[in-house]
């Protein structure tokens, strides 16, 4: 399969553009940059140096001319643009016959309201919002494999998400509101120069108190309410949440090891029971590392990725690999030796 990548230059994109180029079926076949991009022309490993010999190709400009060579050249397009980039380039590969994989939050949200609330922006395709598959691989398997649109799901999301649903389904919450604290490497902002995101003037800081637009998504694909505060902090990559969760009255440590036994068999989900996960063992890792340690009924779930893989590129991977009927693994399992 040819697959395109639209916004290669950029964090997220360019950590595709690497896992596909070294991708056992896949071929990358060109990747792209804004029109009037400084970028345009120079070869993505000019920017990357580390993928010197792997990424050695042009960043081409998205105009017309572009428009129509991806006609011919691509069977999956993946978006790693802004969101509303992302909105308005969709339905144009979709309407080309692409299989679109979108690692925006254009398409993650059910409720065009909630884009005027979190995302600041009047959705222009609602209509498409329900037909899109929210890419959270683990467990939307059957709908991604099929879906001509995959709404990849957000970083912090695909932490959060893994280590509630497994509660979630086995009835094991109380009603409470269930409070998720979550620190994100500088990498989570976009490779786009600006001073809050400087490398330099970041600290540990939260942000995006009671606003930040995960906060509905994980709402929305949970089933459950959520607050949810995100941190910068002064690191490269990786994330980790601490979950502090209200058990329903009663409910053991067995239940609860139980509960997470749904994703034992999940090749790129590690339990780790009572030890403590860290963004170390999941930096340039393709894994989410979920642990938890219980008293009483109150339960502190801690969930570690790596932003730019299993919250990305790594999960968007999954996606295709889903779509071509491969192993969740393939091109990620040993790809970080
Ligand atoms: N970074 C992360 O950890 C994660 C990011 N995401 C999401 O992935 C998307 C990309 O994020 P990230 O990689 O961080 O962003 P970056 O800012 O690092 O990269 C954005 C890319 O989009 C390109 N671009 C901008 N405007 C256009 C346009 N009109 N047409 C084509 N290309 C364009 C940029 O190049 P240029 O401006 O030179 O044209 C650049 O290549 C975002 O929606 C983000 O929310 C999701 C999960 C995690
Ligand atoms: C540290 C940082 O700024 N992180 C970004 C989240 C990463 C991202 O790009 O969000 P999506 O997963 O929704 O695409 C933010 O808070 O906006």
């Amino acid at each position: 399969m040819n697959v395109v990548i639209i916004g290669a230059s950029g964090y997220s994109g360019a950590e595709l553009a690497s896992l596909v180029a070294k991708h056992p079926t896949l071929s990358l076949t060109g990747c792209y940059v804004s029109a009037h991009s400084l970028d345009k022309h120079k070869l993505l490993s000019e920017l990357y140096p580390e993928h010197l010999g792997l990424l050695d190709l042009p960043l081409q400009p998205l105009n017309e001319h572009a428009l129509a060579d991806i006609t011919h050249s691509a069977d999956y397009v993946c978006l790693c643009t802004d969101h509303k980039v992302s909105v308005d380039l969709a339905p144009q590969f979709l309407a080309l016959g692409k299989k679109v994989f979108d690692l925006s939050g254009g398409y993650r949200l059910a409720s065009n309201d909630d884009y005027l609330t979190y995302y600041g922006f009047e959705h222009q395709h609602p209509e498409l919002l329900n037909e899109a598959a929210y890419g959270l691989a683990e467990w939307n398997s059957e709908a991604i494999a099929k879906a001509q649109l995959v709404a990849v799901a957000g970083c912090y999301p695909t932490a959060a998400l893994n280590a509630l649903k497994p509660l979630q389904q086995a009835g094991l919450l109380s009603d409470e509101r269930i409070i998720i604290n979550a620190v994100s490497g500088v990498t989570g902002a976009g490779r786009k120069a600006s001073i809050g995101t400087h490398f330099c003037e970041v600290s540990l800081a939260p942000y995006g108190l009671f606003n930040h637009r995960h906060g509905p998504e994980i709402q929305q694909h949970l089933g459950h309410k959520v607050l949810f505060t995100p941190h910068l902090g002064n690191f490269p990559r990786g994330i980790l949440e601490t979950i502090y969760v209200q058990l329903k009255p009663g409910v053991t440590s067995e239940q609860v090891a139980k509960a997470y036994q749904v994703l034992a068999d999940e090749p790129l989900i590690r339990l780790l029971g009572s030890k403590i996960p860290s963004i170390k063992g999941v930096a340039k890792q393709p894994y989410v590392d979920i642990a938890w340690q219980q008293q009483g009924s109150q339960l502190i779930v801690m969930a570690a990725i790596d932003n730019l893989l299993k919250g990305a590129a790594g999960q968007a991977l999954q996606c295709i690999n889903l779509s071509m009927g491969l192993p969740h693994t393939t091109g990620l399992v040993g790809a970080f030796k």
